[in-house]
């Protein structure tokens, strides 16, 4: 059995963020953490999404993993690749979506290739090549102060402009709404126009859909999850997949712990709801630099709340705080320093009998799932778009949500652990 449709995903929580999209779109897909070292049962999947931790690594690096990411992908029979990435473009000037889309691109041969990371559920929509979050500018978002990606320009063309050697274009929303053929046409044009990448615009998941049946024919697709959504049905027309249903129960014994390493908007407010119902811990980064203890602190407090109530334990802080701590540690040591120290607590929590984990923060799910030789997993209920609960495959065996920074409304971490029940 080969799978129709090959994934290569820069973070994890936008791992699953888009296997839950095509899961609802009624394809079978299974979650691999990492480029596979040894075989995996793919269980019939139709779809299977790599999930690299190479959002903010070194350009080289992530090119390099994700070429590793696709020929395993072409091994396995993938019929199009899609390349996912944050639905706001988290990105620098260096990288790295511009060269890694390139090195797909020249790898597969193919010529032209689209990017669009609009999802309208979750208030990311593009016009006129400029991505909104909400009503505001991505650049006048929170998404300008980020720690690692500090997003300070909305038009995508010019941010793209500047990662690639090709060219960028637009197909505006006036084209993407005349439909499918008007959009295929667009194609056309800029490919004859010498054009490699199109920014697309889309304000609706119609659009997106609309975008997703157009590109059917393109070996390589770029984008959020969001135009994912009509990828399915590319291949079902084919044939070259069923209609599944996810379903797995959440009934797991064992105890439940948040681990926030985000300091988004949206996780700021979670954070705060949620400490006010359970256990909860601070992390100070600063202390973590000055005291090799404090981990094993954060392990010995959690021993005394964990079997009576979910607990909390975050790194989460405001913009102003974490400019100051990056000017004390420095932005990448910062960033590595709280992300080592979280796979080590969510290490203990587990030798602690915790087997329901959530995590916030694409980059810190990563260092968790990695630290916690979470090789696979499979996706189940949605807890708020774009997040489900999954099962891990294999050792450990344990119930994973993996939360985008952003994502999900102030009572998410509530509501994820409501659904254990
Ligand atoms: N208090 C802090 N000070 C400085 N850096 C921090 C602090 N807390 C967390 N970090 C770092 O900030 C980065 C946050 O990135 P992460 O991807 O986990 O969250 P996010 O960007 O909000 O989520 P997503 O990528 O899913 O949108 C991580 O590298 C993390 O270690
Ligand atoms: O697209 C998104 O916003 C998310 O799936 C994500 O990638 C956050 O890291």
């Amino acid at each position: 059995m080969t799978i129709a449709l090959g994934c290569i995903a820069d973070d994890f929580t936008g791992a699953t963020d888009l296997a839950s999209t095509l899961v609802k779109q009624g394809m079978s897909v299974i979650q691999i953490n990492g480029i596979p070292k040894q075989p995996i049962a793919l269980n019939e999947a139709e779809a299977v999404v790599i999930a690299l931790k190479s959002r903010t690594t070194p350009v080289e690096q992530a090119i390099t993993e994700s070429l590793e990411a696709l020929q395993w992908l072409l091994n396995q029979g993938a019929m199009q690749i899609f390349f996912k990435y944050c639905s706001t473009f988290d990105s620098t000037d260096q990288g790295n979506i511009g060269p890694v889309t390139e090195a797909l691109m020249y790898a597969l041969e193919e010529t032209f290739t689209i990017a669009c990371p609009a999802f309208p559920t979750n208030g990311r929509t593009l016009y006129q090549g400029h991505l909104f979050v909400g009503n505001c500018l991505l650049s006048e978002s929170g998404m300008r102060d980020h720690p690692l990606t500090p997003m300070r320009d909305a038009n995508l063309v010019s941010v793209l402009d500047r990662q690639t050697k090709g060219n960028v274009g637009l197909i505006p929303w006036t084209t993407v709404n005349q439909g499918v053929t008007a959009i295929q046409d667009a194609i056309k044009k800029l490919k004859q126009d010498n054009i490699q990448h199109a920014i697309v615009d889309a304000i609706t998941d119609q659009d997106l859909i609309n975008i997703g049946h157009a590109c059917a024919d393109l070996k390589l697709i770029t984008g959020g999850s969001g135009i994912a959504m009509g990828l399915p049905d590319n291949f079902r027309r084919k044939k070259s997949v069923g209609n599944s249903e996810a379903h797995f129960p959440l009934n797991l014994p064992g105890n439940t712990a948040v681990l926030a390493g985000s300091c988004s908007l949206a996780t700021i407010e979670q954070v705060a709801t949620a400490r006010k119902q359970w256990p909860a811990f601070p992390i100070d980064a600063i202390s973590l630099a000055d005291n090799d203890r404090l981990v094993d602190e954060i392990l010995q407090w959690s021993e005394q709340h964990v079997e009576n109530s979910p607990i909390l334990i975050y790194s989460t802080a405001s913009a102003t705080e974490v400019t100051h701590i990056q000017s004390v540690l420095g932005r990448a040591e910062a960033g590595e320093m709280v992300e080592v120290a979280m796979g080590k607590i969510a290490q203990g929590l587990l030798e602690r009998g915790v087997r329901k984990l959530v995590v916030a923060g694409g980059e810190t799910s990563g260092a968790v799932v990695q630290a916690l030789g979470v090789n696979a997993m499979e996706i189940g209920p949605e807890i708020a778009p774009g997040v489900p609960w999954c099962r891990t495959l294999g050792d450990p065996n344990i119930l994973l949500a993996l939360k985008s920074g952003n994502f999900g409304d102030k009572h998410f971490f509530l509501k994820a652990v409501e659904q254990l029940k």
